[in-house]
């Protein structure tokens, strides 16, 4: 299929009873493309996600997944998803690495079917993505908050997704490890040519990955290119995060601008 967008929202609201938390958000997602997803706590970046990957419906609007209306789109697993709350496993859980990953397969292949007869090489391949394929055989729960979000992505690519879908995937993640886990990222988003949706807070560690920017609060204050967002003025950045908020910082110009 040949659709000219991964993503595309029309006009779409969200309200869980009387609160309104989406108006009018258009916005297009092309193959490719990294988008990083900002805005304050409370400004709809989940349900907008969860909107997408259809586990929510607009109160009104509509949302195509690659050229198709959502509620007749069936190829499901070309929508990967890692969430924040992932990376929870305790150290007693039982299971390894690889029955984590393959389990990710059951999108693709039903609850009820088989795992397909190469699902040994899909997962081996999806975690030599993700730099975890020495970590095969490890119980989930010995590893670290890092290493634990990228065997979620694993799971989540062993699928084949076209678009990999992130809500604050850094979360419990040690400052240290932040930057190795965005360039990981880019390296999928560069190699695969996998489209990224990326809801994030680390706005500065990520912003030399991300193609474009979208502002979200409640409606979309701004969706285009990075450096576009760069240009936007104090006021523009005012009118949508209620309060001053830092320009990306780029390591080349030599400090936040
Ligand atoms: N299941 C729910 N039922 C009712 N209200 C909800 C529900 N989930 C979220 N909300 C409300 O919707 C609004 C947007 O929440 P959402 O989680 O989408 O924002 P967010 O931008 O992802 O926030 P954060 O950055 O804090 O994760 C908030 O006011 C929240 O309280």
């Amino acid at each position: 299929m040949n659709a000219p967008y991964d993503i595309e929202l029309h006009n779409v609201s969200f309200q869980y009873d009387q609160n309104i938390v989406l108006k009018n958000i258009s916005l297009q997602v092309k193959q490719g493309d990294f988008l990083a997803v900002l805005g304050p706590n409370g400004s709809g970046k989940s349900t907008l996600l969860k909107i997408i990957l259809g586990l929510l419906k607009p109160t009104s609007g509509t949302v195509d997944l690659f050229g198709e209306k959502s509620r007749d789109f069936k190829k499901r697993e070309w929508l990967g998803y890692v969430s924040q709350k992932s990376n929870a496993f305790n150290t007693g859980f039982p299971a390894t690495v690889y029955e984590v990953v393959q389990s990710g397969l059951v999108k693709k292949t039903g609850l009820f079917k088989n795992f397909p007869k190469d699902s040994f090489q899909r997962v081996e391949k999806a975690l030599n993505s993700v730099g975890m394929i020495d970590f095969m055989n490890q119980s989930i729960g010995e590893l670290s908050g890092g290493q634990q979000q990228r065997v979620f992505i694993a799971r989540a690519l062993v699928a084949e997704p076209k678009c990999l879908i992130l809500d604050e995937p850094t979360v419990g993640i040690d400052h240290q490890h932040v930057q190795s886990f965005y360039n990981m990222l880019a390296e999928l988003n560069r190699e695969q040519n996998l489209t990224l949706i990326l809801v994030t807070h680390d706005v500065d560690t990520v912003s030399s990955k991300i193609s474009h920017v979208a502002c979200l609060n409640q409606t979309i204050h701004f969706h285009g290119f990075k450096n576009e967002f760069n240009q936007l003025s104090d006021e523009d950045r005012q009118a949508w995060y209620g309060h001053s908020v830092r320009k990306i910082h780029h390591a080349k110009s030599g400090g936040t601008q």
